[in-house]
């Protein structure tokens, strides 16, 4: 069980990549770090794990000061009982998955303890007959089912995900979320998942902090990020947008075609065309000075329309 707390955390290199930022992570909870790349996801992650120490500013884990820039208080990894799994796996190619495992926890305990602890993390992970294998032998998704078994034979309160899945193909990723979570929940861990995909941040989040230019625009529960976010560019980094006017605008799925006259906002607009995304159709219109896209479940031809859409569901900022 662990909360975080960061109160004024810079780090710079050649210039500021984290300035000044506050945030607190909620204990047992999945949180997501999303933003463009470069925003400072993985160095904010450094920063916890204590990988990387911040120039300035103060860290909590629950109530226990874990690095404190004044008091010159820097608690090493190895001490802040988490784990990090990261995208390259990082198995030892010359080690079978038992021992890959074994590595992280055979000095803490007895010979019998630690089969018996890889034996459990392996089962977490539905590999129970794996351990005698190589890295080579196993698929991408199992490759990261082990590192995850490695993280979690260490009884971590935290386990940091680093771009965890983004070199898994779409349906094993799906799968792996699944997986993760029901883990993160079962276990009463938290989690911190950086990721520069909004999807699996929405699918796997109960939390989202979105960053930028090294400083937190918005951290919310996911729904809120999605539904309410802060400014523009929340807004639009969390999901396709249409443009009302400068500060008004309304998601795709919140645009439908009309017959003329309709009750509610009506908005005249110019078909150019739809494309065919599988489950829906992508179709752009002209709105004004603005380019809508319309979920539409058939295609449409050039034409001239009218849209309407929830009132409820336009975006302010
Ligand atoms: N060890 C380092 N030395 C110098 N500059 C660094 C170092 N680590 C990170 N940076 C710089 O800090 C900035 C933020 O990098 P970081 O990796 O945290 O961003 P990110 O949001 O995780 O990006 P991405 O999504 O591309 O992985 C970048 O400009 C990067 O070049």
């Amino acid at each position: 069980m662990v909360a975080i707390k960061l109160q004024h955390v810079s780090k710079s290199y050649q210039g500021p990549v984290i300035e000044d930022l506050n945030l607190t992570i909620p204990t047992q909870q999945i949180t997501a770090l999303v933003g463009p790349s470069g925003s400072g996801k993985s160095t904010l992650l450094n920063l916890i794990a204590g990988l990387t120490t911040p120039d300035s500013g103060q860290i909590w884990f629950d109530e226990q000061p874990i690095f404190d820039a004044d008091q010159s208080l820097n608690c090493p990894p190895a001490k802040r009982q988490l784990a990090m799994v990261f995208q390259d796996f990082a198995l030892w190619p010359h080690m079978t998955v038992h021992q890959n495992i074994a590595f992280a926890i055979e000095t803490h305990l007895s010979k019998a303890e630690c089969r018996k602890r890889v034996e459990w993390a392996l089962a977490q992970v539905s590999l129970a007959d794996y351990g005698q294998r190589y890295p080579r032998e196993l698929s991408g998704g199992q490759q990261q089912r082990v590192a995850l078994a490695r993280a979690l034979a260490t009884q971590p309160d935290l386990i940091l995900f680093d771009e965890a899945l983004s070199a898994l193909d779409p349906q094993l990723r799906l799968q792996l979320q699944q997986d993760i979570s029901a883990l993160v929940k079962a276990h009463h861990l938290t989690a911190i998942f950086v990721t520069h995909d909004r999807q699996e941040a929405l699918r796997i989040a109960d939390n989202i902090v979105l960053l930028h230019a090294g400083q937190v625009v918005q951290s919310d529960t996911a729904a809120n990020l999605y539904q309410h976010p802060r400014n523009q560019f929340a807004a639009r980094f969390m999901g396709p947008l249409n443009q009302i006017d400068d500060h008004t605008a309304v998601r795709p799925e919140h645009v439908h075609l009309v017959e003329q006259g309709a009750d509610g906002p009506c908005y005249p607009g110019q078909i150019l065309t739809s494309t065919f995304m599988g489950d829906h159709y992508d179709t752009l219109v002209q709105m004004a000075d603005y380019q809508w896209h319309l979920k539409t479940a058939l295609p449409y031809a050039p034409a001239t329309i009218t849209m309407t859409v929830d009132s409820s569901a336009i975006l302010t900022y």
